[in-house]
């Protein structure tokens, strides 16, 4: 029966090791059992070598956890706890039951927009909860969202997100895709903590949704270029209300960027993500 895993004090012996789900830049995870309570989840084993010692990766995983332990919402994978011997880090996560976007996206190439619509629902839900507690994620892409059993979407690896305000120094490495125009730019770093970091990347992240490629997908030296510019075209075939809403996420000014709740209510989304049977299906207009 599955139980909340509830002891404060987990140790390795407590579970049974199931088969590798995959691996990240530091770590890999395993599916595991806790033997009690028969509760099925994700077992993150870091490495403390890897972790090179006060280095910025451990701060990180000390964030991911004092972050992620806190929150509960059903869009944001859980994390029930963590432990550590006197090699590795061990972090008890939620098992997705249909694994990584990221693949789903790859293997479907880009996704219909209904089902682009719903996930985008989904994050904008996520995010709003985020930013209620004053955390911005500051990583929002494919790699970093996970799928539940009921195919909804969990965003995890909260490796990069932080308290705002934050004056802590961060060092960017991975895909500059993401990233918006004020984390690019040099000078002023007080806007790397401002939450409108997060809706750039959700503009981004529905954009590659529907196209099955970032806007700003290019060279390197390209791609800095053409996000400062927010230079991107959206193909003719994406629909004019997804146009519409990329468009007014996709905004070089942090602060004229669409409100969470005006994405949730925006006419894209509504079309959609009506309750009851897929709108797409529906024969008439709703009234
Ligand atoms: C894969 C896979 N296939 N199916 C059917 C379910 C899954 C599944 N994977 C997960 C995973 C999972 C696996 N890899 N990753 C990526 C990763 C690994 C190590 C460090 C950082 C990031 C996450 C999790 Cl956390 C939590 N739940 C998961 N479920």
């Amino acid at each position: 029966v599955d139980q909340p895993l509830v002891p404060k004090q987990f140790h390795l012996g407590m579970f049974e090791i199931g088969r590798p789900l995959g691996k990240g830049k530091f770590g890999r995870v395993y599916l595991a059992r806790e033997r009690s309570s028969n509760f099925i989840c994700a077992l993150k084993v870091l490495y403390k070598s890897e972790l090179q010692q006060g280095s910025g990766v451990e701060k990180q995983v000390r964030r991911e956890i004092e972050i992620q332990s806190n929150l509960r919402h059903p869009n944001i994978l859980k994390l029930y706890g963590h432990f550590h011997d006197s090699k590795r880090i061990f972090l008890i996560l939620e098992f997705a039951g249909k694994g990584e976007l990221y693949k789903h996206l790859r293997r479907e190439n880009r996704f219909p927009e209904w089902k682009a619509a719903q996930y985008t629902a989904q994050m904008a839900s996520a995010l709003r909860y985020l930013h209620r507690k004053h955390v911005i994620h500051r990583d929002i892409k494919p790699e970093n969202i996970l799928v539940g059993i009921h195919g909804e979407i969990k965003i995890s690896d909260f490796g990069w997100s932080v308290h705002a305000p934050n004056n802590r120094r961060q060092t960017l490495c991975g895909t500059l895709d993401y990233l918006p125009p004020e984390m690019i730019k040099s000078g002023s770093k007080d806007n790397w903590y401002n939450e409108k970091v997060d809706l750039w990347s959700l503009g981004v992240l529905i954009y590659e949704f529907l196209v099955g490629e970032a806007p700003f997908e290019d060279t390197p030296i390209m791609t800095h270029k053409r996000i400062a510019r927010a230079d991107m075209t959206i193909p003719e075939w994406v629909s004019k209300e997804a146009k519409d809403l990329i468009k007014k996420l996709l905004v070089l000014d942090p602060e004229k960027r669409l409100p969470l709740e005006e994405v949730q209510t925006h006419p894209w989304i509504i079309k959609h993500c009506v309750k009851g049977e897929r709108a797409s299906n529906r024969e008439k207009p709703l009234k």
